[in-house]
């Protein structure tokens, strides 16, 4: 069970995140969802260590539980997908699917060899040698998605990964998510903006409102997958709509 614990973030003296706590399990999705700027994106990077303390103006204080006890951001155990790709443009696709896992101390021939097996799965087989400037906005983030996943770590942390895909890869993504984690179960928090998305996925929807960043509304979603018709979720995204916009800024 990984813990945040009294989470604020500040930016000159202004409360962005204020007092924010919320337990992540080891298994199954938690949505993390809130409007434009409420500071979903800045819990995750706090969350992954990089949110830089004092840099950019930013402060942040709480804490970090790891099974109870106190963890320190960056952790082994948590693996992170920021939104948008972040690829780096002078590494292949290939080099760049298996850093995450070179950083942790894997050797490269290995961490290569891992990344591989799911090239072809995640559609980007024959991407190997190419460039991230080589290859479509979809691709670089499924390559991002892989980097992440194949790290196999306790917790996904994953930012909008799926938005930049079509409708249909989108869907086989998330159909893969959920085959991975029923064969290998571990925590994901995915940050979507997608309600569809969000209703589909997740065992649990946190709601973030803005002014400043706090989470107001905790939902479990105990229907089973295979019965999350389009009838079935409309009343549940209808009241996360309405929580949304009753929680827009003015
Ligand atoms: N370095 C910074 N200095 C000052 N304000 C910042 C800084 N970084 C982020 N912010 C502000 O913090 C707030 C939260 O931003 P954040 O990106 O975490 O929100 P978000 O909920 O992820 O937004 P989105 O859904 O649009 O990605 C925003 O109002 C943003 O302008």
């Amino acid at each position: 069970m990984l813990e945040v614990r009294g989470l604020t973030i500040a930016a000159r003296g202004r409360n962005l995140v204020r007092d924010l706590s919320f337990a992540l399990p080891d298994r199954g999705i938690t949505a993390l969802i809130g409007p434009s700027g409420c500071g979903k994106t800045s819990v995750l990077r706090w969350l992954a260590g990089i949110l830089g303390n004092g840099q950019g103006g930013l402060r942040a204080r709480g804490r970090l539980l790891l099974d109870g006890a106190p963890a320190a951001a960056p952790h082994p155990a948590l693996s992170y997908q920021p939104q948008g790709d972040a690829l780096f443009p002078w590494l292949t696709i290939a080099q760049n699917a298996a850093l995450g896992l070179t950083v942790a101390g894997l050797p490269r021939g290995k961490a290569m060899a891992r990344a591989a097996a799911l090239f072809a799965p995640f559609g980007l087989a024959g991407c190997e040698t190419l460039f991230p400037a080589q290859v479509s906005g979809g691709m670089r983030q499924r390559a991002a998605f892989l980097r992440t996943i194949v790290q196999d770590s306790r917790f996904a942390l994953l930012d909008e990964p799926f938005s930049a895909l079509d409708a249909v890869t989108r869907l086989a993504m998330q159909d893969w998510l959920l085959a991975r984690l029923r064969d290998r179960p571990r925590g994901v928090l995915l940050v979507t903006h997608d309600l569809h998305e969000a209703t589909g996925l997740a065992d649990r929807i946190l709601v973030m409102a803005a002014g400043p960043g706090r989470i107001v509304a905790d939902i479990p979603v105990p229907i089973p997958r295979d019965r999350r018709t389009e009838a079935a979720m409309a009343p549940l995204r209808q009241s996360l709509k309405s929580l949304l916009l009753k929680e827009l800024p003015r």
